[in-house]
């Protein structure tokens, strides 16, 4: 279902001594013991998905969709990134949702985004989905306070039933507040991080309640997960690109420039930054995340990539099938030159593109990855992010790296707390 390709030869990566690694990394992996083995229940959680609970999430989403013309989506980081890169990645460019938006909160903090939010909901009838794992991140929680005053204001007491928490079962502000009020209520399992939590209700309520299919992002998580399971180095392209990207990170090569010729993918890399960067920069070592969408970013930061420092290597996320193309046609004078090009698609513009690219870059000294994909929908979308899922797992683990804990965010925040002389710093 995806295919990985390398500039380079694969063979001279997996040495005796690599698939011995590779081989214990994986069964670390599916025996569940290796280091940060808490953290491992996004592993076989689109194949363990209930289907009570994945009514529960389409249920919720109608409930969602017919009362309201606004869904706010509060979070951030992993509260946040999964459900907006599969949106955006699905949703048409213009007319985004003629009957039903889905807009996000809280992933920043700015006084004017907010109100002009709250203006720009005003005359629309308006549902929140607040997510937070640990349910005290300071963002969401500042976010929320201005909202939920919002939701009070307007609707009095039936903003409660407008209302709907992800959170952790037990612990956290917001699983209290969400009791006290009554707000209905989906869980972030103990065992699964922010960033590994797109196919929970983190990601699903808020892609369902914009009207994508769920089912079929689960088959496509669930095909992957099943398919990627087997110890196959040649078959296997998450343990591949895993490799991969680790052997280049050894050759010098310390950052990763993710590309891709879908604009709709750009917060799929916005995902995958946090995704790899999170969980391999630590002990002052990993490969630091990069993205760019060509061809804009051909006439920026292409310069740079073809000629600049010699410490990057490129992946692109390549798409087979457009979703929808246009073919140029011959015009009489050719007054633009551009007859050449005649019965030629976009599409077809951009794969050719995608090997010029390639070719340039690397004979500038940039090695080449390929992620090849079928096509963007649901199916093939939950497959491909439970392939960065799960090759992030291989990647760090070469490295020596826990995947799944976030250490060093702690000291911003401390840095931050201590400024704004929150009680205990
Ligand atoms: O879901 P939470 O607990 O609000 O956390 C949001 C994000 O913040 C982080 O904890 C980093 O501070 C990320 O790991 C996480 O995805």
């Amino acid at each position: 279902m995806i295919n990985v390709t390398y500039s380079g030869n694969v063979q001279d990566i997996l040495t005796d001594d690599k698939k011995e690694t590779l081989k214990s990394i994986h069964e670390g992996l599916y025996a569940k013991n290796g280091e940060g083995n808490d953290f491992l229940g996004w592993l076989d959680w689109p194949s363990g998905l209930s289907e009570p609970f994945l009514n529960d999430i389409k249920q919720t989403a109608d409930e969602i969709r017919s009362k309201s013309d606004v869904l706010i989506v509060i979070g951030i980081g992993g509260s946040y990134l999964g459900a907006k890169a599969v949106i955006e990645a699905l949703q048409p460019y213009f007319e985004k949702n003629p009957n039903f938006e889905v807009l996000f909160a809280g992933h920043q903090v700015s006084g004017a985004y907010l109100k002009q939010l709250m203006a720009y909901v005003e005359d629309k009838e308006v549902a929140l989905n607040v997510i937070s794992k640990s349910g005290t991140t300071t963002e969401p929680a500042l976010a929320f306070r201005f909202l939920q005053q919002y939701m009070e204001d307007r609707y009095g007491k039936e903003a409660d039933s407008r209302i709907y928490v992800t959170t952790d079962a037990e612990k956290g502000a917001l699983r209290t507040l969400a009791e006290e009020k009554g707000y209905k209520r989906f869980v972030v399992p103990d065992d699964v991080g922010g960033r590994y939590s797109v196919f929970t209700a983190v990601g699903l309520l808020p892609i369902a309640a914009a009207g994508f299919d769920v089912e079929q992002l689960i088959q496509g998580a669930k095909d992957a997960e099943n398919e990627l399971s087997s110890f196959d180095l040649d078959q296997n392209p998450a343990i591949r690109y895993g490799a991969i990207r680790h052997q280049l990170f050894e050759q010098g090569y310390t950052n990763e420039v993710l590309a891709t010729f879908e604009p709709k993918l750009n917060f799929v890399q916005e995902w995958w930054k946090q995704l790899f960067g999170e969980s391999e920069g630590k002990d002052q070592t990993g490969i630091f995340p990069i993205s760019v969408v060509y061809t804009t970013d051909l006439h920026s930061l292409g310069q740079y990539i073809q000629d600049g420092k010699r410490n990057l290597f490129e992946s692109f996320i390549v798409v087979d099938e457009a979703e929808e193309d246009l073919e140029v046609f011959e015009k009489e004078n050719n007054a633009d030159q551009l007859n050449y090009l005649a019965g030629l698609s976009l599409h077809e513009f951009n794969l050719t593109a995608y090997k010029g690219v390639s070719e340039a870059h690397l004979s500038g000294g940039v090695p080449q990855i390929g992620v090849h994909v079928k096509k963007v929908d649901e199916y093939h979308l939950g497959y491909l992010l439970y392939f960065y899922m799960l090759s992030c797992a291989y990647s760090a683990y070469l490295l020596g790296i826990n995947p799944f804990n976030q250490p060093g965010v702690e000291d911003y925040k401390t840095a931050i707390f201590k400024l704004l002389k929150k009680p205990g710093y």
